[in-house]
């Protein structure tokens, strides 16, 4: 019982009962004797005797059916007299006003709602008498302890079973007009032999079976007759019964729960010492005082006494008061002269108890703060853990991260996805045959290799080779990123590795592929320098150790990717670790048209897919895999945009200078003098990349503003396809034709602007390069510099540094004479071209062609056979109409701002 007043959920349960009950309870249903639940009860118990039963019931007449059928009003109430329970007995006089008072008292404390439930219970116990217990509980309930209110309850959940297993007795047997008490006996019968069928040691005999068949018939009879049916057996009628008992249980829980949490508003009334003196001590009402938790005192009257001296008291007197005392020490001693000045001998001297009571409710209250911190604690760790891979809590926290590919659903790249970098294959290739057929290399006492790391740019397909080899060997893949051991916590990076391998291990084979392995895997020697981070080194020494840790017929083998090979750890790369160091550059030439290949496979396109390749590839050189596959992704969009049903070259070309030059700024309007010097500055540009022999020839040139702060854009083709060694000649071409812009701006304007200062940069850095990396300058010779910016001390002296800056000076002037002597004899070319590109805004290789002639050089066959102007339709605008009006209004259109 106690835990069950200590569970919450019962004490909801019982009041949901109650409310229940009163809520659906009204007025006309409520007939105490039977329920409507014990009505259905009662069926159900008939049928239980009707299927075991001798013989069967005899139908009721019509006149017993309608009496019981029409309520059970006070014409039925010569149950009464039937009532088995002698020791219940009327009530007295007395014990009437007794159970008005406590009736009353509990209504006090219930909503009104309630009280004519309470008057049904008052009613059920004037008619059937009071129990002793509840008598006894009666006569003291004021002062009942937690205990006596357990007793109580317990008593009542006795009580209400006995009555209402009684009331069904009673139901039935007026049905069968058969004593009840029989029916307790065959009700035992039935019960004995259920559990003799549930042991199975009794089987029903043919005899029984048929017994059965003829009552079961004789009922279907008495159904057609219009009697009421029977639930069918098992199944379940939610519906509340209301009675007395479980109405008062409620009651009385509800009652000290309230009086628990409150307790100082129990109806007992707070007055002051004098009050007490002249009211209550000095008449000798006072039975006994209670000094509670040493600041209040309940004063306990003699009830008898107290209602003679207050009649007025609406027939309830007042059982105790309560007064607040400043201290223990002051009340004793007032007592006492209270005591003595009243003559009371010392043997009648008042009793004085003293109590500590700590009410439930701010017992309860102060433990909240607690018990809401432990919640919180347990939610956060459980959230902490949520991604732990199985383990929840915060202990999952070193749980790996990585995310296991499963390589029969998972993993569908193969190598063919994977264009271009055929060395890099091949090296890789190894890990996959040792994967697939190990014994083929473990015979010939080969060691297998442990691991490999992929380094190269960003985007030019490490990730995808390692996927793709996890798909080839056909053998599970779990990826993980080097930040992803990084967490703020101590140990958790080596024991994330840990739990990596032990992963890895429990399903060999399989790779380990972890991405951005600088993150961990950096020099510990380098990291040092600026004050360390133990946890990432002790993160790479489990690495170290983990990698060491394989057996060698553990078929686990490790890839890694990273950008910055010249960062990581010796110890990493040595052998018996990552054996293997591939390096993945960006794509040549007939890489990129490879790889143009594999991503074109996907887009609508009606191009011829050779010259398409070719020419994609020849506009992109530099490009890494993953920036063609924007390109081609972005071309695409181009495409969508424009509502075109497939993609042509245009739209690729569109995508390309987007990649490379950034967004069209349309919203940037340049003024028209503006516009002027930048047309001529990309003429300038533009004219010496066609007429350096070893200067890159012009693709394309725009004066429309791009990406950020470039006012003009200007592509070239590689003059001698991808070039990996640049000699003398081509740097000083390359020079002349970058400072081409300011030299330009000079010969045709009186004054120059800040636009060439990119250009000043890249010919310093180039010439800087030809003087200190080089070896290209005779009076410096050959030596190399290494540029570093956080070098606090230059690695040459004084002297050589001036050599350098006169050196750097000397390449820088040539260049701009070459310069400047080609454009003075091209002026009248600079000129044709800045006003075409004025009045266009962009120009394409076609249209230099159609201006200037073709370029007096020979060029890479392999990249100026996808620009001859016949494979493909090119951006440029179509030729101007030769009509002069018809070109003057196109012209006069795109020229406003200029004019
Ligand atoms: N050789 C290639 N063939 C086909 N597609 C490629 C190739 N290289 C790169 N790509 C494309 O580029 C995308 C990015 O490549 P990936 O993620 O492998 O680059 P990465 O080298 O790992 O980059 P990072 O160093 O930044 O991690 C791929 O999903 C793929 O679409």
């Amino acid at each position: 019982m106690a835990t069950f007043l200590r569970r919450p959920g019962n004490l909801a349960r019982f009041s949901r009962r109650a409310t229940e009950c009163v809520g659906r309870v009204g007025p006309s249903s409520v007939r105490l004797p039977q329920s409507k639940l014990s009505s259905l009860i009662t069926s159900q118990r008939i049928r239980t005797f009707a299927t075991q039963g001798p013989g069967g019931p005899t139908p009721p007449d019509d006149k017993t059916r309608n009496s019981q059928s029409s309520g059970n009003g006070p014409e039925n109430d010569g149950r009464k007299d039937e009532d088995p329970n002698k020791s219940e007995s009327k009530l007295t006089e007395k014990e009437q006003q007794q159970l008005d008072e406590f009736i009353k008292h509990i209504e006090s404390r219930i909503p009104p709602s309630q009280h004519e439930s309470t008057q049904q219970v008052r009613k059920h116990f004037m008619k059937n008498g009071l129990p002793a217990e509840l008598k006894e509980f009666m006569n003291n309930y004021k002062n009942a302890s937690l205990m006596d209110y357990l007793r109580m309850v317990r008593w009542l959940f006795k009580y209400a079973n006995e009555h209402a297993d009684k009331m069904a007795r009673e139901e039935v047997a007026r049905d069968m007009k058969m004593p009840p008490e029989d029916l307790q006996k065959m009700k035992d019968q039935r019960q004995s032999e259920k559990d003799n069928e549930k042991d199975g040691k009794q089987e029903k005999t043919e005899e029984q079976k048929k017994k059965e068949k003829e009552q079961e018939s004789e009922q279907g009879k008495k159904q057609k007759k219009g009697e009421q049916p029977f639930p069918p057996p098992g199944s379940k009628v939610f519906e509340f019964r209301f009675d007395p008992a479980s109405f008062l249980i409620t009651a009385l829980v509800t009652y000290y729960v309230y009086r628990s949490f409150f307790p100082g508003d129990s109806g007992a009334r707070e007055i002051t010492w004098q009050e007490f003196r002249s009211n209550y001590l000095d008449k000798g009402l006072v039975e006994k005082l209670t000094v509670l938790n040493r600041s209040r005192v309940r004063v306990d009257l003699n009830r008898e006494a107290s209602a003679q001296a207050y009649p007025d008291s609406n027939g309830q007197p007042v059982s105790h008061v309560l007064f607040s005392i400043g201290s223990v020490e002051s009340f004793e001693m007032k007592l006492e002269q209270a005591q003595y000045e009243l003559g009371i001998p010392t043997g009648e001297r008042i009793p004085v108890a003293y109590v500590d009571e700590v009410p439930w409710g701010s017992a309860l209250l102060s433990f909240a703060p607690t018990l809401l911190l432990f919640a919180g604690i347990y939610w956060v760790s459980r959230r902490a853990g949520g991604g732990g891979g199985g383990q929840s809590g915060i202990f999952g926290i070193g749980k790996s991260r990585a995310k296991k590919f499963n390589h029969e659903t998972d993993i569908k790249i193969k190598f063919a996805d994977v264009a271009g970098m055929d060395e890099a294959k091949v090296e890789i290739m190894e890990f996959v045959s040792f994967l697939q057929q190990p014994e083929r290399f473990q015979k010939l006492g080969a060691k297998i290799p442990r691991g490999a790391i992929l380094s190269g740019p960003p985007g030019t397909g490490k990730t995808l080779l390692a996927k793709a080899t996890a798909g080839e060997s056909g053998v599970p893949f779990y990826s993980v990123s080097g930040s992803e051991f990084v967490e703020m916590f101590v140990g958790v990076g080596p024991s994330r590795v840990r739990d990596l391998f032990a992963n890895a291990r429990k399903n060999t084979p399989c790779i380990i592929f972890i991405d951005e392995i600088d993150a961990i895997g950096k020099s510990r020697a380098k990291q040092n320098f600026g004050g360390g981070n133990d946890e990432r080194e002790s993160t790479l020494n489990q690495i170290l150790t983990e990698m060491d840790g394989f057996n060698t017929s553990e078929q686990v083998v490790v890839l890694a990717g990273t950008n910055r090979p010249d960062v990581l750890d010796k110890a990493l790369m040595r052998p018996g670790r990552f054996d293997r160091h591939i390096g993945i550059d960006r794509p040549t030439m007939d890489g990129r048209k490879q790889i143009f290949r594999v991503h074109l496979k996907k887009i609508v396109t009606d191009e011829n897919m050779e010259y398409l390749e070719g020419r994609l590839a020849a506009l992109t050189p530099g490009f890494a895999g993953a920036d063609i596959a924007n390109c081609v992704n972005e071309a695409a969009l181009v495409a969508a945009r424009e509502n075109a049903d497939k993609v042509v070259m245009k739209h690729f070309e569109q995508a390309i200078e987007r990649v490379i030059g950034g967004l069209e700024k349309k919203s940037l309007v340049l003024s028209p003098e503006e516009k002027r010097t930048v047309a001529y500055h990309e003429a300038g540009h533009a004219i010496c990349g066609w007429y350096f022999k070893w200067a890159d020839p012009l693709l394309k040139v725009s004066i429309i503003p791009r990406g950020q702060g470039a006012l003009g854009y200007a592509q070239y083709l590689p003059a001698g396809g991808d070039t990996y060694l640049m000699n003398t000649n081509q740097l000083m071409d390359r020079m002349a034709m970058t400072l081409g812009g300011r030299v330009s701006e000079e010969l045709h304007f009186d004054t120059v602007t800040s636009g060439a200062s990119d250009d000043f940069n890249k010919v310093t850095r180039m010439a800087t390069a030809m003087v200190t990396k080089f070896g290209m300058s005779k009076k410096l010779g050959f030596i190399h510099y290494e540029e570093d910016g956080q070098q606090i001390q230059k690695p040459f002296s004084e002297d050589t540094a001036h050599t350098i800056d006169v050196e750097v000076r000397r390449i820088i002037e040539e260049a701009y004479q070459q310069c400047q002597t080609l454009l003075t004899e091209k002026k009248k070319e600079v000129g044709i071209v800045a006003e075409e590109l004025l009045s266009k805004e962009v120009l394409g290789r076609d249209d230099l062609i159609r201006l200037l002639g073709p370029r007096p050089f020979p060029e890479s066959g392999e990249f100026a056979k996808y620009f001859d102007g016949k494979g493909g339709e090119t951006i440029a605008p179509p030729e101007p109409s030769q009509n002069p009006e018809e070109t003057s209004g196109k012209d006069g259109r795109d020229q406003t701002p200029l004019s």
